[in-house]
């Protein structure tokens, strides 16, 4: 298989052939400048102001001058020298397309059915699945068909008016919004048609039938020339909302699409909690859609385009995470609009049997605004500049490297290699988030076949030069906690923000028919596209958005976007010129100029020597040089013939090796011609040969060397365990020596310090134990004072009232043995002869009254109270005495 034929574009013919011969310029790397970004992307939104504003303008109006109309550049055909003629550029309208589109994309993933439920779950993952054609029944339309509201819908008539209602169906199959005076005063912000203009029924089945059938079997057999006649006249920017599929399971749907009446996609889209701004499209791909669905609907009108000679821009916009890359990348089960572009530009080429073609791609990112060249060769700095064209707004690309492509494979390469070098990285929103702008590029050049001699030479023949240009545009987003996440999301939001200013300005510019500054120049992105959105190319959006309910700010401002976009009028014309810098016509200039030396050659031969075997060696090689370079231009030159049978029937096309072309071959050559291009051939194939043995040898080496790699893997391993080990030894062996020390000189006293601190714990418990019970006997004693304190005064008052009852009774009985006795021991008498009881005592200096000696005296007196001297007075005397004589011996046991 052939490799593709890199290409610069040069600052003189950007987007135009040079030689392939010709240098590369200089590169230089991409650049990583970060510049001050405004960060409120998702705030600002240019067209939440104009979208309220114009609320009831539902018709674009074109305002293109036919200057800018004219422009060529980057994406608007850079080799346009002015002489484009207008064609009957004409209204978009959708296409159909052929058997072998059906069979192509009926490969498990085109599925043939679609979900509008706002209640659905998640949808399934897409995956190969049957066709299935899932369309209503008109019962089935009915049942799910709501009612309007009363106060703000009207039915346009009621079952028994026949007008509206279907054959077979009991309910009315259109309705209208009716506008209110109240809807006008507060301004709904619609700037799309009323529903009540279109007649709208919500989709609420599970699977709807997209018409992908219909529309494949409209585009079969239809040349592309005669597609193109079909179309009108005006057209707009293609604009399809695709809604990706739930991921979170306990989600739900934020969104509800409506079906116009007599459209077989849903158009109009609004919050499904009821709320009445509606946005209206040329098409909404359901949750369910598969990337086949969307590239017919979406991307192939534009593809035939470019084939046509008109310039065409397909790109994704929306949210992180919302979808774009699997729309335009897709993967190998579901292949996107890139690989099923490529494999629709090979179809036709096969399928137009009267043109020939070149085809050369390039793919580039903008990054942290730097642009890229993704196909750089390694080593090269990859620069790339955009500069002025030749005409008023046309940009045109500097330094950009273009393969020439012949077939599938070629182009899968060169989709390979960029795809290796773009930029991705893991966000919050997305595993694999392209950090990156990036645009897929590719010139189609082609012309009709055949034609006099001067024709062959190129001399008047029209070329038609376009450029399909596939963009996936990184993601707009939240700021992060990632530093150089956020640097490069400044970036994509600043340039995302500069596109929707100037989106806004040219739907503005449209309605208004004005024209006025649009500020391209305020991010690369925007210039880049400056040619294609000032009217030049025909251009299909397709707006991813997230139908989860945590995403529906940033869905508006998609829809918003989509809104804006769709107000733009274009003027794409078809480009075919003649131009001497087309690479078709230069290879055709080269194959001329070859074939007149290989004829002149054969000719001196003939005449000098009757026949090829006396040729020298040189004349030999120089031959070999000619026809070797011969049969490599013509296999850049595609046609019918180039395109091999299996090559772009199967989906899976991209993801096997492409087939060798099939060249033209020519009977009228000579034997010699065919002798020598026999033996190139048996020398390439010799080469081949050996160039296989070579990698069987290596691949026979293979196993060993990865066994001997294992094993020096492993021993690094080792080597590398056994280092940690001796680190961590070396690196813990002083803290612990340290420890050791620190723990010997110190545990002794610590241990001594615990030791006293326990002792003196326990003294101190001691003390204060001692202390508390001396305390409480304190408190004891004092309260027995108080208490012996108190008898002594009530005893002294006993004795007091004694003596007085005494005096007053003046008789207490006694016999004088006793009142002698008494006296005899203890000095006191009673006595007798004075009639009281009174303390008698030798000594007179002794008190009358002593407390003891009466206690005494007392108790002697009890001991004789057997004598029945005593009164009544004298027993409670004798109780007190004891009681006194009872605490006095407690005190005094208290006290010793
Ligand atoms: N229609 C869909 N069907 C199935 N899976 C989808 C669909 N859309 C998106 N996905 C999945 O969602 C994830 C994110 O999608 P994708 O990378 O395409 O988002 P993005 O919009 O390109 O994000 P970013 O701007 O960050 O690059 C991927 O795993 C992708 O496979």
């Amino acid at each position: 298989m052939h490799s593709p034929i890199p290409h610069k574009l040069d600052d003189k013919h950007s987007g135009s052939p040079s030689s392939p011969s010709s240098k590369r310029s200089a590169f230089r790397p991409i650049s990583k400048m970060v510049s001050k970004v405004n960060h409120e992307f998702l705030s600002r939104d240019p067209f939440a102001e104009s979208s309220t504003s114009s609320s009831g303008k539902d018709r674009p109006i074109h305002v293109m001058t036919p200057a800018k109309s004219k422009l060529g550049g980057f994406f608007g055909g850079s080799n346009a020298n002015g002489n484009a003629t207008p064609s009957s550029s004409s209204r978009l309208r959708r296409p159909s397309t052929t058997a072998s589109d059906v069979s192509s994309l009926a490969s498990g993933s085109n599925t043939n059915t679609s979900s509008y439920n706002d209640s659905m779950g998640p949808p399934p993952v897409p995956a190969p699945m049957p066709k299935i054609r899932a369309g209503m029944t008109p019962e089935a339309r009915t049942r799910h068909m709501p009612l309007p509201k009363p106060a703000r819908r009207e039915a346009l008539g009621s079952a028994s008016n026949p007008q509206n209602q279907n054959q077979g169906d009991v309910r009315p199959t259109t309705m209208r919004l009716v506008r209110t005076a109240q809807d006008d005063e507060e301004g709904d912000g619609l700037d799309v048609p009323m529903l009540s203009a279109l007649g709208t029924r919500r989709m609420e089945e599970d699977h709807v039938d997209m018409g992908m059938e219909e529309l494949q079997a409209g585009l079969e057999d239809v040349s592309l020339d005669a597609w193109d006649a079909s179309r009108g006249q005006d057209e707009t920017v293609l604009v399809t909302i695709r809604i990706r599929p739930i991921s979170n399971p306990s989600d739900s749907n934020a969104w509800s699409t409506l079906m116009d009446a007599g459209s077989s996609r849903p158009r109009t889209i609004r919050l499904a909690d009821g709320s009445r701004r509606d946005w209206h499209f040329d098409q909404i791909l359901p949750t369910t859609a598969s990337n086949a669905e969307t590239y017919l609907t979406s991307a192939l009108p534009h593809v035939r385009s470019a084939m046509l000679g008109y310039n065409s821009l397909c790109f994704a916009y929306g949210q992180t995470g919302s979808g774009k890359s699997h729309t335009m990348s897709g993967t190998s089960q579901s292949p996107g609009v890139v690989p099923l572009a490529v494999e629709e530009i090979f179809r036709i080429i096969k399928r137009e049997t009267t043109r020939e073609w070149v085809l050369r791609a390039s793919y580039l990112e903008l990054y942290n605004e730097a642009l890229g060249d993704l196909l750089a060769p390694e080593g090269s700095k990859g620069e790339v500049t955009i500069l002025n064209g030749k005409k008023e707004g046309e940009v045109r690309i500097n330094g950009l490297t273009e393969m020439v492509v012949t077939n599938v494979g070629e182009v899968k390469k060169v989709l390979n290699i960029g795809e290796g070098r773009r930029r991705t990285g893991c966000t919050d929103w997305n595993e694999r988030s392209s950090r990156s702008h990036s645009v897929f590029r590719i010139v189609i050049e082609s012309r009709a076949k055949g034609g006099r001699d001067d024709d062959v030479r190129g001399k008047n023949k029209a070329t038609r030069i376009s450029t399909l240009s596939l963009i996936d545009l990184a993601g707009s987003e939240r700021a992060t906690d990632n530093k150089e996440r956020n640097a490069e999301g400044k970036h994509i939001n600043q340039s995302l923000l500069t596109l929707k200013n100037v989106i806004s300005k040219l739907a503005e510019q449209s309605a208004k028919k004005t024209t006025g500054h649009i500020p391209y120049r305020d991010s690369k992105l925007t210039r880049l596209l400056q040619t294609s959105l000032s009217g030049s190319a025909r251009i299909s959006v397709i707006c991813t958005i997230n139908p989860a309910h945590s995403a529906v700010t940033e869905s508006q401002s998609t829809l918003n976007f989509a809104a804006g976009i769709k107000r733009v009028v274009l003027n794409a014309k078809q480009t075919e010129v003649v131009d001497p810098a087309a690479l078709i016509q230069q290879y055709q200039n080269e194959i001329a100029e070859l074939k007149a030396k290989l004829a002149a050659r054969d000719a001196e031969v003939a005449e000098v020597d009757n026949g090829p075997k006396r040729t020298t060696m040189a004349q030999r090689e120089e031959r070999d040089r000619f026809q070797n370079r011969l049969s490599e231009l013509k296999r850049l030159i595609l046609d019918s013939s180039s395109v091999a049978e299996d090559e772009v029937v199967e989906r899976s096309g991209l993801a096997r090796p492409a087939s060798p072309s099939k060249s033209s071959i020519e009977y009228d050559k000579s034997t010699y011609s065919l002798q020598q291009e026999a033996h190139v051939a048996q020398a390439k194939v010799a080469e081949q040969q050996a160039e296989i043995e070579k990698l069987k040898r290596e691949l026979a080496l293979r196993p060993k060397d990865v066994d001997g790699r294992i094993g020096e893997l492993q021993l690094q391993v080792d080597q590398l365990t056994e280092m940690t080990h001796e680190y961590e030894k070396n690196l813990l062996e002083p803290a612990r020596k340290l420890r050791e020390d620190v723990e010997a000189e110190w545990l002794p006293k610590v241990q001594a310090l615990e030791a006293r601190a326990k002792e003196k714990e326990i003294f101190y418990k001691a003390l204060y134990d001692s202390v508390h019970g001396l305390k409480s006997e304190n408190s004891k004693l004092k309260e027995k004072n108080a208490r012996l304190e108190s008898v002594q005064s009530e005893y002294g008052k006993l004795l007091h009232d004694l003596e007085t009852t005494m005096n007053q009774e003046n008789t207490i009985p006694t016999t004088n043995s006793e009142s002698s006795c008494f006296t005899k021991n203890r000095n006191v008498s009673l006595g007798s002869d004075m009639g009281v009881l009174r303390p008698v005592s030798d000594n007179p200096r002794i008190p009358s009254v002593s407390m003891q000696s009466v206690n005494r005296n007392l108790a002697i007196a009890n001991a004789q109270k057997g004598f029945g001297m005593r009164s009544l007075k004298e027993d409670s005397m004798f109780d007190l005495a004891k009681e006194v004589a009872e605490l006095d011996r407690g005190l005094l046991d208290e006290t010793f």
